[in-house]
């Protein structure tokens, strides 16, 4: 059973107290997207939950396993993975390549037959097997992302964080990401979704987090965060040009 337990996490950058003590739990395979007005802290609570940057306190556990202190192959291995909200690649290795690279380091126990296999399931679930002798770095921003996202089915994590998956991505290629979304939650994964993208979040979670200038405000089922007079005022607050929830 999954359990993710993040507890009174801060983090302070110098005078800027970027997350403010953000308490939640996620238990079981739950789709959840976290919003919040640019600047929240949204990307800074990612980087503390995959192991790039360290707390300056709190907590956060993967079962009974303390990860907060772990660096992110550490939690790569504990099952927690993150694509980024610009994505990465490596660029002068094949598309194929690129999928071995994070089962290999990771310790593949698999025979090379039994890689390959596996690898090219992924890229015909993801619609991109016919770019599997290209670079990387010849893939289109769309395509780069489903590679991202390939490699994430590779290591088969816990719990997966999607940083912007929609962000730039063709209509075609959108429905390719709807489809794996739903394919790692029916395989019994938790999904936390981070998107600017407003029906994209509550067409797909199932729960919300709200963060705000480093507070979660709200948490809980999309149509009543929707309702928060608290989310409200944050997005009408924010930054003109902000999407609000519709
Ligand atoms: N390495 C850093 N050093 C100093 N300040 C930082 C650093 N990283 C982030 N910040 C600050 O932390 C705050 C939160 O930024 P963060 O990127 O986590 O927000 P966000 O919610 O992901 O925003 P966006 O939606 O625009 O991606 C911002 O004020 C940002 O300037």
């Amino acid at each position: 059973m999954i359990h993710l337990k993040v507890t009174n996490l801060q983090k302070r950058f110098g005078g800027n107290h970027v997350l403010k003590g953000v308490n939640f739990e996620i238990n079981g395979p739950e789709l959840i997207g976290l919003i919040g007005p640019n600047g929240a802290g949204k990307t800074t609570m990612t980087n503390i939950l995959d192991g790039a940057i360290k707390p300056t306190s709190g907590t956060v556990y993967l079962g009974e396993k303390r990860i907060d202190q772990l660096q992110p192959f550490e939690v790569a291995r504990a099952g927690l993975g993150r694509t980024f909200q610009v994505t990465r690649s490596f660029r002068r290795m094949t598309v194929l390549e690129n999928l071995y690279v994070p089962a290999l380091a990771m310790g593949n126990t698999h025979g090379q037959a039994e890689l390959r296999d596996k690898a090219m399931g992924v890229l015909e679930f993801l619609t991109i097997d016919h770019l599997r002798n290209e670079y990387a770095q010849a893939l289109s921003g769309g395509q780069q992302k489903l590679l991202e996202l390939g490699r994430l089915l590779m290591l088969n994590p816990d719990v997966i964080i999607l940083d912007e998956p929609f962000a730039g991505v063709h209509p075609r290629l959108m429905e390719v990401i709807y489809a794996y979304i739903q394919r790692v939650n029916d395989e019994g994964k938790a999904i936390i979704i981070i998107s600017h993208q407003m029906d994209s979040i509550f067409s797909l979670s199932q729960r919300l987090l709200v963060l705000n200038f480093g507070d979660l405000i709200a948490d809980g089922p999309p149509e009543d965060v929707k309702n928060d007079p608290a989310v409200i005022e944050a997005y009408l607050g924010a930054e003109e040009g902000e999407e609000a929830p519709a």
